[in-house]
């Protein structure tokens, strides 16, 4: 075992690290690699939100205390107001009238109050009466209440049991103190004071501001209507035209209410309250999207992790986030005594909030399956907070809105399909036990109705009716459903967006996987696959899959014979190919309603054997990634297949348990260690402890990062994120490994190191490595392919490349004198007639010499040899150009320099320096890449 790179440089052999973990989780079964993964996400996720503890923490207790702190302060604002005492009301010249309501619609009251019993004022109130009967022509109900009763019967310690009209009392006293004793209970109260004698007649008017809908305030028209009908009522009892009329109007009395109504929670609380959980709904989207933008769950999911892990996983971890935001929330509530959450039931409301939450994060899954940018992402859940808080404010803060999706006149369709949406039924729900727990203001009347309590069998009990506030006039036409109704609701809410969330993850274009058909939940064949076994895939042989394949790959024109015969060979069972791609086809649209194509991936055919590994050359765009995107199944294909050791693409649960791939870009947890993330796909891929444990020593000391173990990937450099994530690409034994420029950005040490490990870990595998870089290619592959346009265009082993497209042998030579150059031309040209310039500046020439002139290259050297001064080796010189004396390693040994070669001024050194090399594999790559461009241009592609 290693403790530190420094301790031994040293790669550490083959047997200790070739294979990464040897468990074969295949063979476990369903809900054991369901729990093993599950457990391993559940880490995983645990330890990224105490990772993002700001965020995490502002979710889960900054949020609600934040929002029942201001919550709070208003209402307690509103109660200093609310509760102010007013024991004198000023008294007015002039002021209202009207019909009287009781604290609720119907209820008993009294209309007018007069006093003293007097003939007087009798006779004017009984003028008063039938003046105003035949004018207003009223119904008969209104009749009774402006009717001339008499004598008041009640005492003054008693409210009204029916509905009075006007009648006398016997002093102001009694007036004050009914009004005191029995709050909103009469409407208007006169008091005269009549000299019949001298004509004068003083009348005080008494209204009650507090009984709004009465529409009582001073000036109000049915105000002056009664004083009007008082007016008349006086001059028509006077009897002549002299009558002297004086009116004060006055206030009741105003008390504050025994019980407080905290009308602010009671009205604003639904709102509060759904902003305050709100913040992790936002949050969960974003992280899910960020993590499907980042290609993080791509990476995940092609390491074998199975899709209902990934959704469930950071569910349950959201849901204990949400869970303790429920609790700060009630711990605050009820610190902060608001009456919720004193009086009601303490589960009533946990599960109110609870389920909110939860189908709020089930509307989360099923929003961040159909986007896939985290801009979009913020945008869209920011909308859908908004949005819920408009509806929180328009329906919930006016108690009469709550109810009146139960009102004769709404369609039964609004209901319903409010009803899909969590924060009504949320809202329906808390206004119902805020109501019952801590009162309500009647709508019409403005009157408060104190609370009784919500207990948890309140739930399933009619809402009591004084409590089912409505504006309807006909009250509401059905019955508001039991509370616990809405607790359904929010359940079956969240098996709706459970199911959307199913379907969109697999409908919706993304970089995870591809993507199904919009119909597919009606194809049949699609259930029955999930019940059917899967060994009918992994058993396909050969054979059979081409026979289901039939491929049909049309001859074509001017195709290299090399790439001709693998497609000869991939459509021949006999061959021992572990991994064939045979009639391989990528097709692009333009753009979504464009019907211009583009043809990424032309029919490409290859095989490879186990224990090989294929370089995928081509330029920028020439198809490599879509072809290892393809393969890896996060993008399907336009046509053709691959068959993975007996298992098809399309197969890709079975195929991804073989497979290993470390992509173009590196897809690392940015707040995870190099230990976390091993433990996290060792545990994907369901291997043992003792197995992971022995990555994180033999593993992350072979690709030099055991120092840096314990330190966050986002403070690795470009070279050490590359390691480790081609270190994650061979965890778990793959038999087919993909790696999409493994070393870029990586330093030639850092390289060699991961070469070495490559080079041993090959073994028995089949590895497919795409590459800029031409000695990496040399290096470690046994065949090299190389694309362009999409298409094969060569392939076989690098030497065989070389020798089949190389141009020959580049030479060049450094003249002594400028003088000798004319010498020095003259007698390449002579030699090698097929000889091309290439370059002739600074006193160096640099030719291409063809393959033809094989036979004389060994004397040429030995002539060059015998003409170069200071010869060191036949190739470096003291003085001389160090780089490029190094880049032309010299192929030939020295001979005597025959008479045909010397030098035509005799022993004179004519030459400094001169190297000569055999065509390197980025001069092939180049050619061919040329030649293709050409082709491609021209229409003969
Ligand atoms: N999603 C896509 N939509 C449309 N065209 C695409 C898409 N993905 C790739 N292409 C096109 O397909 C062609 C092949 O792209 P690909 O990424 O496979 O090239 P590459 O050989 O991997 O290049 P590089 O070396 O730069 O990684 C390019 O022309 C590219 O523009």
């Amino acid at each position: 075992m290693f403790s530190s790179e420094s301790k031994n440089s040293d790669v550490p052999a083959v047997d200790q690290y070739s294979e990464l973990g040897t468990s074969d989780y295949s063979e476990r079964g369903y809900f054991k690699t369901f729990s093993s993964q599950l457990v391993k996400m559940l880490s995983r996720n645990f330890t990224l939100l105490c990772r993002y503890y700001v965020s995490t923490f502002s979710q889960a207790f900054l949020s609600p205390i934040a929002f029942l702190l201001i919550m709070f302060a208003l209402q307690k604002s509103y109660d200093h107001i609310n509760k102010k005492s007013v024991p004198h009301p000023e008294s007015y010249p002039l002021g209202p009238l009207d019909m009287c309501q009781g604290l609720k619609r119907n209820d008993p009251c009294v209309n007018l109050m007069y006093y003293p019993q007097s003939t007087d004022s009798d006779s004017i109130m009984r003028l008063f009466a039938n003046n105003n009967l035949e004018r207003t022509g009223v119904s008969s109900s209104d009749k009774n209440a402006i009717n001339f009763e008499g004598v008041f019967d009640l005492d003054v310690n008693t409210p009204p049991n029916k509905k009075y009209g006007i009648v006398s009392i016997p002093n102001e006293d009694f007036l004050y103190n009914y009004c005191l004793n029995n709050p909103n209970t009469t409407t208007f109260g006169i008091s005269f004071e009549i000299n019949k004698p001298a004509d004068i007649y003083k009348y005080q008017l008494w209204f009650n501001t507090t009984l709004q809908r009465n529409d009582t305030a001073a000036y109000n028209t049915r105000v002056l209507g009664l004083i009007r009908g008082i007016d008349e009522a006086i001059i028509g009892y006077a009897g002549n035209g002299n009558a002297q009329i004086e009116v004060n109007l006055k206030d009741w009395p105003t008390v504050p209410p025994q019980q407080s109504s905290q009308i602010i929670v009671a009205t604003l609380g639904p709102m509060f309250l759904f902003s305050s959980q709100m913040v992790i709904f936002i949050n969960f989207i974003l992280m899910l999207v960020t993590e499907k933008e980042k290609r993080l769950r791509e990476s995940l999911q092609t390491a074998g992790l199975r899709p209902e892990v990934y959704w469930l996983s950071w569910y349950l971890a959201y849901s204990v986030v949400v869970v303790i935001c429920v609790l700060v929330t009630m711990a605050m509530g009820a610190a902060l005594d608001l009456d919720v959450f004193r009086n009601a039931n303490f589960f009533a409301l946990f599960f109110n909030l609870l389920l909110l939450n939860l189908s709020m994060l089930m509307v989360g899954c099923m929003l961040s399956a159909m986007i896939n940018t985290s801009q979009t992402a913020v945008l869209v859940s920011v909308y859908i907070f908004v949005i819920g808080l408009i509806l929180m404010g328009a329906i919930f803060s006016n108690p009469s809105f709550t109810y009146i999706w139960w009102d004769s006149g709404t369609t039964p369709a609004i209901r319903r399909v409010l009803m899909l949406l969590p924060p009504f039924n949320f809202g329906v729900l808390f206004v119902t036990i805020s109501n019952l727990a801590s009162g309500s203001v009647q709508p019409i009347t403005g009157t408060y109705i104190p609370g009784i309590g919500f207990k948890w069998g309140d739930l399933f009990k009619d809402i009591p009716a004084n409590y089912v506030q409505s504006t309807d006039v006909n009250q509401t036409s059905i019955p508001v459903p039991h509370p616990d109704f809405f607790l359904t609701r929010l359940l079956l809410n969240m098996l709706l967006y459970f199911i959307l969330a199913w379907y969109f993850d697999k409908v919706t274009p993304n970089n995870i996987r591809v993507r199904k058909s919009a119909f597919f939940p009606l194809n049949p064949m699609y259930w029955f696959s999930l019940f059917k076994s899967k060994k009918t895939y992994q058993e396909l042989s050969t054979n059979e899959w081409l026979s289901k394949l039939k491929p049909s790959i049309p001859p074509r024109q001017n195709e290299d014979e090399d790439v001709t015969a693998e497609r000869s060979a991939v459509l021949d069972p006999n061959v021992d190919y572990s991994l064939r791609i045979v009639d391989l086809n990528k097709v692009f649209r333009s753009g979504f309603f464009s019907r211009k194509k583009f043809t990424a991936i032309d029919s490409t055919c290859l095989g490879i054997k186990e224990g090989e590994v294929l370089a995928l050359l081509g330029q920028n765009g020439a198809g490599k990634s879509t072809t290892m995107n393809i393969l890896s199944g996060t993008m399907n294909q336009s046509g053709g297949d691959a068959l993975f050791y007996g298992m098809p693409l399309k197969d890709q649960l079975s195929v991804r348990r073989i497979l290993g791939i470390c992509p173009q870009h590196d897809i690392l947890f940015d707040n995870l260690n190099a230990v976390e993330h091993i433990r996290l796909y060792a545990g994907i891929k369901g291997l043992s402890k003792e197995e992971i444990d022995r990555i994180i020593e033999d593993g992350l000391y072979a690709v030099r990062l055991y120092s840096v173990r314990f330190k966050l990937s986002k403070t690795y450099s470009g070279g050490m994120k590359r390691r480790l994530s081609v270190l994650i690409a061979t965890i778990g034994n793959p038999k087919v490994v993909f790696l999409d420029e493994p070393t870029t950005g990586m330093d030639p040490v850092n390289r060699r190191h991961v070469w070495r490990y490559l080079e041993r870990f090959k073994k028995g595998r089949v590895i497919i490595l795409t590459s800029h870089s031409m000695e990496e290619a040399d290096v470690l592959s046994d065949r090299v392919a190389i694309m362009a346009h999409g298409r094969l265009r060569a392939l076989g082993t690098s030497i065989k490349l070389k020798s089949k497209f190389g141009i020959g042998y580049r030479f060049s030579m450094i003249a002594k004198d400028t003088s000798n150059y004319s010498i020095l031309k003259a007698t390449v040209s002579n030699l090698f007639p097929q000889a091309i310039l290439e370059d002739d500046s600074a006193g160096s020439l640099l030719y291409n010499i063809p393959k033809e002139h094989d036979d004389i290259i060994p004397k040429f050297v030995s002539w060059l040899e015998a003409n170069q001064e200071n010869l060191v080796d036949g190739l470096t010189q003291e003085d001389g150009d160090t780089e490029f004396s190094m880049s032309m390693p010299v192929p030939y040994q020295s001979e005597k320099p025959n008479a045909g070669l010397s030098s035509s001024n005799g022993t004179a050194k004519l030459i400094s320096a001169w190297g000569m090399s055999q065509t390197s594999l980025e001069e092939v790559f180049l050619k061919l890449v040329r030649e293709a461009q050409i082709e491609y241009e021209s229409g003969n592609w």
